[in-house]
């Protein structure tokens, strides 16, 4: 049995799609990421594995409860921890206080071991909070009862680059020990370092769920290599596109074997090279198809990081325990 399993799920807003036909399913024990600019449905996605929003058509699954029965899911819901997007915790109350609240509806056996990695300052009231302390607040909260599984909305908003490698490492750590974690980004390189596989949400509609491996070789690598002389006939070599020479730099992207690229370079008077991965902007462009172009350097930018969200759905207490 998958922990997620989601079948040609439908939801809509009146005339207003949030997701169309979505397939998919998360293996137990998997990390998945959730990826796809702002609007493409990821929270409407996750609000609907949590029993927060009933599908229009179709039906999804988490650790084998169908999100529409509401017995299932209050059992299943013990097992499963969320970071909603928007944690809507009680501003007049302190960390403690909010932690207190959810042990005392899920249990927190590993609360004392959450509190070594992210440290809130749990005796200050949560208005005095920064928007990186909530955050770490509401990890803590999504994981202390031992949850099986642990889906999250955008889990590292908020989160200094430190925080995140944190976070990072916590989740690599979670999935060693069997936990499932899904999460949704639009932060291409966090899902990256992070997760076994991907699904690319694009307008309500999934367009590719596979391998992050995969993913990247589809972009091909991004080769640059500097040789004595001319170098006529350097980028005529089966696999490579975009080629481009930029002084006495070749470049290309490469989607053949190394055996037959080294070969190739073998022939010239090879000062330099460099065999990179795409950025995986480039590979999420291939399938959004869009004109905007990455820069060609190999930066591995987190474009949008910073960009304006659309406005959320109506938020929940975080802990997901609104009504199904
Ligand atoms: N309560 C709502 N009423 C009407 N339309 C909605 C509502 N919630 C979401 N939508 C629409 O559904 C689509 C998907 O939105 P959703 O919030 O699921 O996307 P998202 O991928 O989570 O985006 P973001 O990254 O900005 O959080 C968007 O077109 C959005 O405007």
């Amino acid at each position: 049995m998958a922990a997620i399993e989601v079948r040609e799920l439908t939801k809509t807003y009146g005339e207003v799609v949030g997701i169309e036909s979505l397939s998919f399913s998360v293996g137990k024990g998997e990390v998945f990421g959730f990826l796809g600019p702002n609007g493409a449905g990821k929270t409407t996605t996750i609000r609907v594995l949590l029993g927060l929003l009933s599908p229009t058509a179709g039906s999804a699954e988490v650790l084998g409860a169908d999100v529409t029965s509401e017995s299932d899911l209050i059992e299943a819901k013990r097992r499963i921890g969320y970071l909603p997007a928007d944690l809507g915790f009680d501003e007049d109350v302190t960390g403690r206080r909010v932690l207190d609240y959810f042990a005392s509806i899920r249990g927190d056996e590993r609360r004392a071991e959450l509190l070594e990695i992210f440290t809130p300052p749990l005796d200050r009231e949560i208005r005095e909070y920064s928007s990186g302390n909530r955050q770490m607040l509401g990890v803590i909260q999504a994981f202390m009862h031992d949850p099986d599984l642990v889906i999250m909305d955008e889990p590292t908003s908020g989160l200094d680059p430190l925080k995140q490698e944190r976070f990072n490492e916590f989740v690599r750590a979670e999935r060693d020990r069997g936990t499932t974690v899904f999460f949704s980004s639009h932060v291409l390189s966090e899902v990256r370092r992070v997760c076994d596989r991907v699904g690319i949400l694009r307008e309500g509609e999934l367009v590719a769920a596979e391998d992050v491996e995969s993913l990247v070789d589809r972009g091909g690598k991004r080769v640059r290599v500097q040789v004595g002389g001319e170098g006529s006939g350097l980028g005529d070599v089966e696999g490579a596109t975009d080629v481009r020479r930029l002084g006495d730099e070749h470049r290309f992207a490469y989607a053949g074997d190394y055996g037959t690229l080294l070969a190739h370079l073998a022939s010239y008077d090879v000062v330099d090279v460099e065999i990179a991965e795409p950025p995986l902007e480039d590979v999420f462009m291939h399938y959004y198809g869009g004109s905007e172009d990455s820069d060609g350097e190999g930066n591995e930018s987190d474009a949008g990081e910073e960009s304006g969200r659309a406005p959320e759905p109506a938020s929940e207490p975080a802990g997901g325990d609104a009504d199904a």
